[in-house]
């Protein structure tokens, strides 16, 4: 378990005080995928470099498994940070070194023998599917497979908890979802608890179980990952998970329709049920589906659909309150003309 006790994080120059991190307190339970989010300059890579103490909070505290951080001694801090891998935007391999020798080196800087790391250095490469590699210096791979190697590394010391510092931002999709499958590999798997920052809400809904919201350096939103996506509280929240669910009709369609269009969302159980079709065969009127969407966050449906509804206004209406009592949410984009 991690717990960040009002932390806060100054940078203090001649010239100005920059908060990086301003009062905030996260606990993340073991095992946990656990994602937080923000545009550039809200205080995610600070925040994150505050959990191994690559960065020292100015207030606060970092505790993982119960042990403070903040409290140890140099030589302490580097031993419990073996127990805390990590892995970055840019990779961060050593260009001089093979794939093995760049893994081989964390299990070198931990003292381990010759034999050992051989054996282990083969394990990590065969997690992340790269042992056909092994002899390969990184200037050889691909983006993708510079961090397989940077995971497999950062496993090195049987970590209880990964950190990923924007791991897929530098990745195309397609690499970027086969990271993803990997990183849910390990979790699940190994057991390991993953601290992820992200810009891409599609990271969070692939990944996270929960998610926090970071601007100018507080938290200002944070909960379980489909209550974020489906119950966006701040205005902030709900601009980032537009990018993955919501939908803007044409002007000029809602302008022309002679109906009455509607979004409804599903939630849960509901998204498969046959809500519309009901409705339709209990009310003379008729629906003319406009858009459709149906998202999952992990394994849980979230979906969006937008219907012009016409016919007779007091059947309209009946059908609409009909579907509100059996949705998450539904709200009325335009009236009929
Ligand atoms: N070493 C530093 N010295 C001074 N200010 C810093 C330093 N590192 C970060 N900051 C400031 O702290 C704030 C938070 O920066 P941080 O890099 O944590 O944000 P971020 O959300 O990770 O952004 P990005 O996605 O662009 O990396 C910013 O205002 C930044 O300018």
């Amino acid at each position: 378990m991690i717990e960040i006790q009002s932390l806060t994080k100054k940078y203090v120059t001649k010239k100005q005080t920059v908060i990086g991190v301003d009062n905030v307190s996260i606990t993340i339970e073991k095992g946990e995928v656990y994602g937080i989010v923000g545009y550039s300059g809200a205080g995610k890579s600070t925040l994150l470099r505050c959990l191994n103490l690559i960065e020292k909070p100015t207030k606060g505290r970092v505790l993982v498994d119960g042990i403070d951080l903040t409290s140890l001694s140099e030589k302490q801090l580097r031993r419990a940070r073996q127990k805390i891998g990590m892995i970055f935007q840019q990779f961060s391999l050593i260009s001089s070194k093979t794939v093995f020798e760049n893994v081989a080196f964390a299990l070198k800087a931990a003292g381990h023998s010759k034999p050992y790391i051989q054996k282990r250095v083969l394990e990590l490469l065969d997690i992340v599917g790269l042992q056909d590699k092994k002899d390969i210096y990184p200037a050889h791979l691909s983006g993708g497979q510079k961090q397989r190697v940077g995971i497999a590394r950062a496993l090195a010391n049987n970590p209880t908890v990964l950190l990923c510092d924007e791991a897929t931002s530098a990745l195309d999709p397609t690499t970027t979802k086969s990271i993803l499958q990997l990183l849910k590999k390990i979790n699940q798997e190994l057991g390991i608890t993953i601290v992820l920052i992200t810009h891409e809400m599609e990271v969070v809904k692939d990944l996270c179980h929960r998610v926090a919201v970071m601007q100018e350096g507080r938290l200002i939103e944070e909960g379980p990952a489909y209550e974020i996506f489906s119950n966006p509280r701040e205005p902030l929240t709900k601009q980032f998970i537009t990018s993955i669910l919501d939908f803007d009709l044409p002007e000029t369609l809602i302008k022309e329709s002679k109906g009455t269009i509607i979004k409804i969302q599903f939630e849960g159980k509901t998204a498969g049920d046959a809500i519309l079709s009901d409705t339709l065969q209990k009310f003379p009127i008729k629906g003319n589906i406009l858009h459709g969407k149906i998202e999952y966050i992990q394994n849980d449906p979230l979906g969006i659909l937008i219907i012009e509804f016409s016919g007779e206004s007091k059947e309209v209406a009946a059908a609409i309150e009909y579907i509100k009592e059996r949705t998450g949410s539904l709200e009325v984009i335009a009236h009929a003309a």
